[in-house]
């Protein structure tokens, strides 16, 4: 039997909108989730080409025994675009190629790819369809700052570094809004039907 490629959804929102919890809702549905987050970091302590790319570029300090250092090179990163750039340069194209994979390797109907950074990074390129989760600024710094224990200022600077949600409204198919007002799982179930019709 041959496999049906998945309709690949791309998942994007900036820091602190509750994008990791729509994904957890599309999973709880069954559809297989690929965490962007997660594929970076694995791939930046497991790929050697990678590692030997960031230790060139921001020296011994960004692995500690070893391991790499996130806190350095969030230091280092969400202080500099050039520094950004230079990173994102390397790890980007490595976890589109990983996504790439794992979507092929599925029998899935749909799948969907979480990225704080979908636009930013190219990954919006590999995907069929584009879901922004938006947010207003306050909540979403609330959030940031309560989950991670980062300092206001720190998850400003993240969100420096990112699009807006207007800029990612203008360009996604579907909005999310997880504020006060909307259920997240009726809007959850609302995008289900439509890009599992006809899959299932
Ligand atoms: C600098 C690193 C080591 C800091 O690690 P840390 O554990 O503090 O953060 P984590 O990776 O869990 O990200 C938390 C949030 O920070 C923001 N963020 C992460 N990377 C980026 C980026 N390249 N640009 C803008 N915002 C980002 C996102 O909102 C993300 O959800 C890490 O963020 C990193 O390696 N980033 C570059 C790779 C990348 O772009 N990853 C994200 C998707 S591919
Ligand atoms: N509708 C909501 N009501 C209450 N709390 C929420 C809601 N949505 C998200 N949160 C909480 O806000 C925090 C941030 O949400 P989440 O981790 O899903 O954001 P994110 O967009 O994935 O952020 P990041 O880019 O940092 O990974 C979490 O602690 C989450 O439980």
């Amino acid at each position: 039997m041959t496999r049906r490629v998945p309709l690949k959804v791309g998942v994007t929102g900036g820091i602190g909108s509750g994008k990791s919890t729509v994904c957890r809702l599309f999973a709880m549905l069954g559809v297989p989730v690929y965490d962007s987050d997660a594929g970076a970091k694995r791939l930046m302590s497991s790929d050697p080409a990678l590692i030997a790319a960031i230790r060139e570029r921001f020296g011994a300090a960004s692995y500690r025994d070893g391991v790499l250092d996130r806190r350095y090179l969030a230091s280092q990163v969400f202080s500099s675009p050039v520094a950004l750039a230079a990173l994102n340069g390397v790890v980007h194209p490595a976890v589109r190629s990983d996504f790439r994979r794992w979507a092929g390797e599925l029998g899935a109907e749909y799948v969907v790819a979480e990225s704080a950074v979908l636009f930013e990074s190219g990954m919006d390129r590999e995907v069929d369809e584009i879901v922004t989760v938006s947010a207003p600024e306050r909540l979403r710094l609330e959030r940031a700052v309560g989950r991670d224990r980062s300092s206001e200022e720190e998850v400003r600077a993240r969100m420096r570094s990112q699009m807006n949600d207007a800029e990612r409204e203008a360009l996604a198919g579907h909005v999310i809004f997880n504020d006060e007002k909307h259920l997240l799982w009726e809007q959850v179930l609302r995008l289900d039907a439509r890009f599992g019709v006809g899959r299932r």
